[in-house]
């Protein structure tokens, strides 16, 4: 890594996907501390510029940090057998009904400590950096007690504290129904909006909450009353919603101004036109439709008639979706779904950052803004979408701090 000497650093010569479109001209990226300050074609760049900054890196493609807009990061145990099960023809709803999937990674994350969840999910983590994430959202929804639940936000915020990422956490308190509230959901419910999110709240440890919106999770009327107890305490709600069936979720979660709504392989043009009024992000997640070798493709063209923005996530977790590479996403959701391949890079930084609620603060490249950004050795940024070859991030820059390459 160059030393650096002066106050200004220079990346020059670039292809520059800046979070909207490519530049094909030779481009030139300029960093102060932790922001960019300049951004244009190199040969707009003045000769005090020049004589006053490091060289960081020449040639390559530089794309903005990518962000993982959804996972569930944090888990205890594995469903290897699961795995297995699934490929003897038994349903990912089947295997619910039974007790296991999420369920059987609620028990193993009840009985891991604070400290053995940390050292799991740190080694996940580093995966995703190492594919150019600077950014991650992370889940809990596999503790299902107050003090399981917290404990899942805390390790999450651990993990921002200690790794050059920004970590985002959502509450998703509702995300299966615990086994000692069998046959009571409503008094689960009034569990998360009496006690989880107001004490998640009061402790900082969540930036949204989310729901599961779905047969094998919690009705649209259940979802609402999480809703309305996350609005009373100030903070933005997301959605699983659309996933196995059409409840409407997505349209209730629109009416609470979403940040995101996410799966929705049956959302219909209700919900898209809803989503649309209220600017809800569409999160994809090809992953999960990939690994439980759905058929029921996302409806891409009404979403983008109707100018749903796009954004893309690993979803990366022990079941539906055990996969934590970002940038294979980009290729299975133009594989799968059909996106372009800018749609699919705007969708893992634009979009994504607009999904957490970070529009104006992540996912480009722009003046201003943190020098979150990545140098890729590729000749074009369609490569990063066609082709899956780990090992072409040379440089992954973090608010200004190289950390890989
Ligand atoms: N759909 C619900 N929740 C997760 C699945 C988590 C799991 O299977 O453990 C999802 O996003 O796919
Ligand atoms: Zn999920």
């Amino acid at each position: 890594m160059p030393t650096t000497t002066n106050p200004l650093r220079l990346w020059t010569d670039l292809t520059l996907f800046d979070g909207v479109q490519i530049h094909t001209q030779s481009m030139a990226v300029v960093v102060e501390g932790e922001r960019i300050v300049w951004v244009g074609p190199k040969t707009e760049l003045s000769a005090s510029q020049l004589a006053s900054a490091d060289l960081m890196g020449t040639g390559g493609v530089m794309t903005p940090g990518l962000i993982d807009c959804h996972t569930h990061l944090v888990f205890g145990g594995d469903r290897a057998d699961e795995f297995a099960q699934r490929l003897e023809g038994v349903s990912y709803a089947e295997i619910a009904a039974q007790g296991g999937g999420i369920l059987s990674t609620v028990k193993a994350t009840r009985a891991a400590s604070e400290e053995e969840l940390f050292t799991s999910a740190q080694a996940r983590l580093e995966a995703l950096m190492a594919d150019g994430v600077t950014m991650v959202e992370i889940k809990s929804g596999y503790g299902l007690t107050m003090a399981d639940e917290l404990k899942m936000l805390r390790v999450a915020r651990r993990l921002g504290e200690q790794n050059p990422v920004h970590i985002r956490t959502t509450l998703l308190g509702a995300h299966a129904l615990p086994p000692e509230y069998a046959g009571q959901p409503d008094a689960y419910i009034d569990l998360i909006c009496e006690q989880m999110i107001p004490q998640a709240a009061a402790e900082g440890l969540a930036d949204a909450v989310d729901v599961f919106c779905e047969g094998i999770g919690f009705s649209v009327a259940q979802c609402e009353r999480v809703f309305q107890a996350a609005q009373r305490h100030g903070l933005a709600v997301k959605a699983h919603a659309e996933q196995l069936s059409n409840l409407g979720g997505s349209a209730l979660a629109a009416r609470y101004q979403a940040l995101s709504v996410d799966h929705i392989e049956w959302l219909d043009e209700a919900g898209v036109s809803a989503m649309a009024q209220a600017g809800t992000v569409a999160t994809l997640l090809p992953g999960a439709f990939y690994t439980l070798r759905d058929t029921q493709v996302p409806p891409i063209d009404l979403l983008r008639q109707y100018g749903v923005p796009l954004a893309l996530a690993t979803d990366g977790n022990p079941g539906s979706s055990p996969i934590f590479q970002l940038t294979l996403m980009l290729n299975m959701a133009c594989t799968l779904f059909r996106l372009t391949p800018l749609e699919a890079l705007q969708g893992v930084t634009k979009n994504a950052a607009k999904a957490l609620g970070l529009a104006e603060q992540a996912g480009v490249i722009a003046p201003g803004r943190h020098a979150d950004f990545c140098l890729w050795r590729a000749r074009n940024p369609y490569e990063l979408v066609s082709t899956v070859q780990p090992g072409r991030l040379q440089q992954r820059v973090f608010r200004g701090a190289v950390t890989h390459g």
